[in-house]
């Protein structure tokens, strides 16, 4: 039985208390196909608004599908088809009458392996803004500076900003990716193993930033390390095989799982 994502927060201080219970984004019955193969199967679940949920499961589980379903990103694989819906801001957003670059806006996302265009570092993050009709210099410039300091960059690029992006190490180019996702002003921040290409000390970087973020943002994040999912999250999801096993808490499901799966994930009997 699937377990839904309960939206109230019990018990302890936590940063960004504001909307406390509120729901940022909720799946219902969400499936997931690829030509025949079903990746994802009728999964339901709420998001609460300014936490961190982490998506965790074993390798081929459907995480990475189902996290790209949440901003239609699955749109661009040829033989994806997604049935069921995805609720955000009063609407389904899988609705033909959604514009899905404004999804995309409100809802951003980042990527395993940092992948910045090759154009400047001011470039990458005006990008976004001025695809969506921003021609003001002085605005783009206060986009730029305010999303790179939100992703704890601009110290190290402030005196290079119209260097190539590429020459940035690749835990600064993660945290430029960021920064571009930061400057399209998103409810919802969709990361995908963000910090698994990284060393450590880029990886604490990361983290640091992610637990920073439930102060403005709502954070999805899929991860195949479970310390660090107990590190940075609220609330944990446990997929398998393309179904949401069990969801709660992150205290509770890594100490006290309800289902014999989650038990036999989190201590390591597979995956
Ligand atoms: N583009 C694709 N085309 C066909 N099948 C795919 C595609 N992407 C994923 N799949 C299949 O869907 C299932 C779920 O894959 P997905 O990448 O979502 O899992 P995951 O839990 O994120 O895995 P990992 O942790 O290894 O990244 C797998 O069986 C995978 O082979």
């Amino acid at each position: 039985m699937i377990e839904m994502l309960k939206p109230e927060v019990t018990g302890t201080e936590r940063e960004g208390k504001k909307e406390d219970g509120a729901v940022a984004i909720e799946a219902k019955n969400l499936s997931v196909f690829y030509g025949e193969h079903q990746a994802i199967k009728r999964v339901s679940m709420k998001f609460p608004k300014h936490r961190v949920t982490a998506l965790i499961g074993p390798s081929g589980c459907g995480k990475s599908t189902f996290l790209r379903s949440l901003n239609r990103m699955n749109d661009e694989i040829p033989g994806c088809r997604v049935e069921g819906q995805i609720f955000f801001q009063g609407m389904d957003i899988n609705s033909p009458k959604v514009n899905v670059f404004e999804v995309r806006k409100k809802i951003g996302m980042v990527f395993q392996r940092p992948n910045p265009f090759a154009k400047s570092i001011f470039e990458n993050v005006a990008f976004g803004p001025k695809n969506h009709g921003e021609k003001d210099k002085e605005k783009l410039e206060y986009i730029v500076e305010t999303s790179l300091k939100k992703a704890a960059l601009w110290e190290e690029v402030k005196d290079r900003l119209h260097t190539s992006a590429l020459a940035l190490s690749g835990g600064q180019q993660q945290r430029l990716c960021i920064a571009r996702a930061l400057a399209m002003n998103p409810n919802v921040l969709l990361l995908d193993e963000p910090a698994s290409a990284l060393d450590p000390v880029s990886t604490g970087k990361i983290e640091e930033l992610i637990t920073e973020f439930k102060k403005d943002y709502t954070v999805i994040i899929v991860t195949h390390n479970m310390q660090q999912a107990a590190r940075i999250s609220d609330y944990t999801a446990f997929f398998y095989m393309g179904e949401l096993i069990e969801a709660g808490e992150t205290r509770q499901i890594f100490t006290n799982p309800k289902q014999q799966k989650t038990e036999d994930y989190i201590s390591g009997n597979f995956g």
